[in-house]
């Protein structure tokens, strides 16, 4: 059995690999860190989303974290992990534990460690936690009590551990960072919630700003109607129905636990996460005249590049997964960063992708330009040049994705759809760069059984003509 944080976190599924016994083992590995890290004098906050028995499992990590003489404020009800991570910095804690699988589907459940800075543990931190994991589970293999644990009615007696409301002090935070002005044009959205914790923020957060908003899935459903919580085209038929049925209101939805955010537009166009991140980096760029850099995964548009030409300002390329973001955001000034799966942060926030954050910012922008977001993708493209993108997600297993990888860095192409590679790149799979502006990429997922191809260029037949070369090419790697 092996317990490893893949590109965010802990995932498995429940009463296979998610079980109480696995939970105590993680979060008996999370106080050893903080025990060597020296933030074991600090409290620690722990969280849930809405998924199945999440808040069991939380009193669990809680019950262990006392056990080791650390104070644990735990959430009185599910929390979006952005509001999670928000309350770490402002009450200085050590750190949090959210419980979640974000927006993957419901048979699973997961653990995100959240360090001091309120963004995802990078790679040091998370290997030193899988370390400690390695240990204890051979020390219980070998029948040692490897795990303390501390009644919970215990603990709470002796105040080590007590009840956390983040929402009020995140929501001010939040609604500080889009504008708290209340928007000029009477509106309404439709806000679907997926049955996840942002159900209980965004409502709020939209009348605050003078917004009125129709909710849908916005009830508690461990199932998740069915489906999975994640706000992409597919998981959005509902949204984009109920758009239809009342033209002329903007449709926004968050994932599971409201750090991905969807949207479709007032005609009941899906916008992809690209387009998105489009319009959010030329409205802080272009209106706000924010100076800070530009962030991106190498999987997300190079839009974001162009406007970052345009109005000189840096542009980063970091591997995929948004604690790559959010150490290039610790670091220096940051407009916007973003990722092509749904993640977005600005400046003046936390360094970890907030979908409330990502939704209101869209309503502002919306409402303050008076023109669909389609209208204003396209004026961007007038200026920049347009782009078409595209993800293909292809079912692989670890050894198909390693070799494939391999053999496709060690004989990069010269040429591309009749295009002149200029660049290949590995930071994160192999990525080709073609004359003109196209570019694609192929990655294993960290986080599925899948290898991802991401395209771009700026004309669809391109972007079909380089989808099937590469797809034959990929064909001719397998077989050979
Ligand atoms: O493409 P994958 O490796 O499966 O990762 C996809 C996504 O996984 C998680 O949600 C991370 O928080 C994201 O930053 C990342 O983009």
């Amino acid at each position: 059995m092996s317990i490893r944080f893949g590109t965010d976190g802990w995932r498995a599924v429940i009463a296979d690999q998610f079980t109480f016994a696995n939970v105590r083992l993680v979060a008996q590995a999370i106080a050893d860190y903080l025990r060597d890290a020296g933030l074991d004098r600090r409290d620690v906050l722990v969280g849930y989303d809405t998924r199945f028995m999440a808040e069991h499992f939380a009193d669990e990590v809680a019950s262990v974290l006392a056990g080791n003489g650390i104070a644990v404020g735990l959430a009185t009800t599910d929390v979006p992990t952005p509001a999670l991570a928000h309350a770490v910095v402002q009450q200085r804690a050590a750190g949090a534990v959210m419980l979640t699988a974000s927006h993957n589907p419901p048979v699973y459940l997961g653990i995100k460690f959240i360090p001091e800075y309120g963004g995802p543990a990078q790679s040091d931190v998370t290997a030193a936690i899988e370390q400690h994991i390695r240990r204890l589970l051979r020390e219980t293999a070998s029948g040692q009590m490897a795990v303390r644990t501390l009644d919970l009615a215990q603990a709470r007696r002796q105040g080590l551990v007590q009840p956390i409301e983040p929402r009020l002090e995140y929501l001010e935070h939040v609604l500080g960072v889009v504008g708290t002005a209340r928007l000029p044009r009477r509106l309404e959205v439709v806000y679907d919630a997926m049955y996840g914790t942002g159900r209980g923020y965004v409502p709020d957060a939209l009348d605050s700003l003078g917004v009125r908003s129709h909710p849908l899935h916005a009830v508690r459903d461990p199932l998740f109607g069915g489906g999975a919580p994640e706000p992409t085209g597919e998981h959005l038929e509902e949204l984009i129905q109920a758009i239809r049925r009342r033209p002329g209101c903007l449709g926004i939805a968050t994932d599971g636990d409201a750090d991905r955010f969807g949207v479709v537009d007032e005609d009941g166009t899906y916008l992809s996460a690209n387009q998105v991140l489009t319009v959010v980096a030329d409205y802080l760029l272009r209106v706000r005249a924010m100076r800070g850099s530009v962030v991106r995964t190498v999987a997300t548009t190079h839009r974001l590049d162009a406007l970052a030409t345009e109005h000189g300002v840096e542009l980063h390329e970091v591997p995929v997964g948004f604690k790559h973001v959010a150490a290039v955001m610790r670091r220096e000034s940051v407009t916007l960063g973003g990722e092509e799966s749904g993640g977005l942060s600005i400046a003046g926030h936390i360094p970890e992708k907030d979908g409330i954050l990502a939704v209101l910012l869209v309503t502002r922008i919306w409402a303050e330009s008076g023109q669909s977001l389609t209208r204003l993708l396209s004026a961007i493209h007038e200026r920049v040049g347009p782009a078409y993108s595209r993800r293909v997600d292809m079912p692989a297993g670890e050894e198909a994705k390693r070799r494939v990888l391999e053999r496709l860095a060690s004989r990069p192409p010269e040429q591309w759809a009749g295009r002149r590679v200029e660049r290949v790149s590995t930071l994160d799979g192999v990525k080709v760069w073609l004359e003109g502006g196209s570019w694609w990429l192929l990655r294993a997922s960290g986080t599925e059984p899948l290898m991802r191809l991401y395209l771009e260029a700026p004309e669809r037949q391109l972007l079909d003509r380089m989808e099937r070369e590469v797809r034959a090419e990929l064909e001719r790697l397998v077989a050979g």
